[in-house]
């Protein structure tokens, strides 16, 4: 049974700081525009499935990457889907606040967020840190349910910034993902 949100609690590490990455690892993980499309690039039908969406208290922790003195979020977690082929878990937490609704972030549904943020010039992202989950992460007992294959994943996670609003995204590469290849 798994329980949302999935925790992707991790040795999170600025990328450009990570030397062993190999050239297709770097061109996912340091991937500085949308995922969403990057994948719809690699496949013919590129899908969104919502696993979990809803209202959550935002951790001290997370309130201080987000900067924000928000108490709550919505914390969606989707996966993405390559040809019905789940690519990758995306963990969001959009702060609750007039002017994240003003942008439309907080009833995505199956619309992609990336679809949505990256129509604007003046988003900005940090800088991307990465980090490996191991086969025993508890990230692994929902991957399971996707994927015969257990192996060690990467993931990403930046926090991006859009009208006053920051908010933080999460990807963890499921081991069909391409980056793997
Ligand atoms: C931020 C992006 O949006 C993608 C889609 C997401 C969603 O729909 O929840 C979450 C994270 C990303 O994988 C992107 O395309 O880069």
């Amino acid at each position: 049974m798994i329980t949302f949100p999935v925790s992707v609690a991790a040795n999170w590490q600025l990328g450009t700081s990570i030397n062993s990455l190999s050239g297709i690892e770097q061109d996912w993980l340091l991937e500085p525009n949308s995922l969403t499309a990057k994948l719809k690039q690699h496949c013919t039908e590129f899908t969104v499935q919502v696993l979990n969406e809803q209202t959550f208290s935002l951790t001290h922790k997370q309130q201080q990457l987000l900067a924000c003195s928000q108490s709550l979020a919505i914390n969606r977690e989707v996966l993405l889907l390559c040809d019905a082929k789940p690519m990758v878990y995306a963990q969001s937490w959009l702060p609750v606040s007039d002017a994240m609704q003003r942008q439309q972030l907080l009833a995505l549904g199956d619309r992609p967020l990336g679809d949505v943020i990256f129509q604007h010039p003046d988003l900005k992202r940090t800088e991307i840190e990465v980090a490996q989950f191991d086969c025993l992460h508890p990230v692994q007992q929902l991957v399971s349910q996707y994927s015969e294959v257990t192996k060690p994943l990467w993931g990403r996670r930046s926090v991006f910034s859009l009208a006053q609003s920051r908010f933080l995204v999460a990807e963890i590469f499921l081991p069909e993902a391409y980056l793997y290849l």
